[in-house]
């Protein structure tokens, strides 16, 4: 490894888990040893989160008793209302969900006989409430009812959002697969950042919105939304080849491409591209799509770097008619269920996160009176 490739914690084994794996060559992605294709083909998100946090799948009356918790969990109190509406418009939503979720812990703290598993259920449940009444308030003045829709967290986002019961199933299921997709990923920066925090025995809600802020940079969960602004740059995919050739030889980095594991491909990826393909057909413009593959195409042949979730995510979510402020924040809407069970297991087996340094500092000196220096 050459110097500049040093640090990051590349390779070291900073713990164990028993949530998820990516496998030991970075190709077997599984939740609690279930396959993500196997959870994206066939189980839903309330399904997934069921088995994040409490270790094995649901039966059909725990999956529907489940679902029902969740949804009961729309309604804010009335100061989060009152905090949401005096956010400016111009506040990014991460800020939104970071800021709301910490009014909330004054709200409903956890030491008032309150799990961390219960507040987690309450944000499942409540940050699609959050961030659309916001998004609403800011933009046209209008309280929306958060508690609209009987749908799942998928159906209940798309509601919310375009103020209509979804039309398309299939946009449902789009939105449904992708939060499967995004629940879950081992150590990450964003839950190992959260996990960091949960070790110095603080409370769920710190560790939640350090989650939060970690996601958002555009290294981690703000890629989907730099991808989204990327693949809009360009005209068709002749003007992406040309744009993305110059970009590369800028050495600038393009986002939604590699990973920190992966090596060959992202296993989530082929599964977000063809939703993306599927919504693409359905809305008849294939424009955005047309280009991302040849952004693809490019970054395999010039750099042998293929997309991660991230990349695609961002034209499926477009079709879906979702701004792309909010892309990071659909993530979290799905990562909090990682983060949680992240949180729970560190809890169980707990011992502070501490790593060492290697100190590349000065050598000791002199101490010079402040009149001296
Ligand atoms: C859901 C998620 O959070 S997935 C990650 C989302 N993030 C992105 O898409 C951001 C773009 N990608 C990246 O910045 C990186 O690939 C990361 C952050 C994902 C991984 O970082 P690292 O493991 O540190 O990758 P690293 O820097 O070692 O990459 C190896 C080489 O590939 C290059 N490279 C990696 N990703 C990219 C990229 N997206 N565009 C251009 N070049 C890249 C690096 O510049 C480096 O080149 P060098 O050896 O000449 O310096
Ligand atoms: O694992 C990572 O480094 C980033 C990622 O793909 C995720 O958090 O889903």
């Amino acid at each position: 490894m050459s110097a500049a490739k040093q640090g990051g914690l590349a390779e070291v084994i900073a713990g164990q888990t028993g949530i998820s794996t990516v496998g030991k060559e970075g190709k077997g992605l599984s939740y609690r040893g279930y396959s993500i294709y196997d959870l994206a083909q066939n189980a839903t998100f309330e399904e997934t989160a069921y088995l994040l946090l409490y270790g094995r799948l649901p039966s059909a009356e725990e999956l529907n008793a489940y679902t029902k918790e969740l949804a009961s969990h729309r309604l804010l109190p009335p100061a989060i209302y009152a905090v949401l509406e005096l956010l400016p418009g111009h506040t990014h939503p991460m800020d939104v969900l970071r800021t709301a979720y910490s009014a909330l812990a004054s709200f409903e703290p956890e030491e008032e006989g309150r799990s961390a598993l219960d507040i987690t259920n309450r944000l499942i449940g409540c940050t699609s409430s959050i961030l659309l009444y916001w998004y609403h308030y800011q933009l046209n003045g209008k309280r929306i009812d958060t508690e609209l829709g009987n749908g799942g967290i998928a159906a209940h986002f798309l509601q919310l959002l375009h103020n209509r019961e979804p039309e398309e199933e299939q946009h449902v299921k789009a939105l449904d697969v992708s939060l499967i997709l995004y629940a879950e990923h081992e150590f990450n920066a964003s839950t190992f950042a959260a996990r960091v925090t949960a070790s110095t025995l603080s409370d769920y809600y710190s560790a939640i919105t350090t989650g939060v802020g970690t996601l958002r940079g555009p290294l981690h969960g703000g890629a989907n939304e730099a991808a989204m602004e990327l693949i809009e740059r360009y005209s068709d995919p002749d003007d992406a080849e040309q744009g993305l050739l110059e970009a590369l030889q800028k050495k600038q980095l393009i986002m939604g491409f590699g990973h920190r594991v992966y090596s060959i491909s992202d296993p989530r990826s082929d599964v977000i591209k063809t939703w993306s393909l599927t919504l693409s057909e359905q809305a008849g413009d294939r424009k955005l799509y047309d280009i991302s593959e040849r952004i693809e195409q490019v970054m395999r042949r010039e750099k042998k770097l293929f997309p991660n979730l991230d990349f695609y995510s961002a034209s499926a979510y477009h079709h879906l008619g979702i701004p792309t402020s909010l892309f990071t924040p659909v993530f979290v809407l799905s990562r909090i269920t990682g983060w949680s069970a992240h949180i729970l297991e560190q809890r169980a087996g707990n011992r502070i996160i501490r790593p060492s340094a290697d100190y590349i500092g000065p050598d000791p000196q002199v101490w010079l009176p402040i009149g001296q220096r």
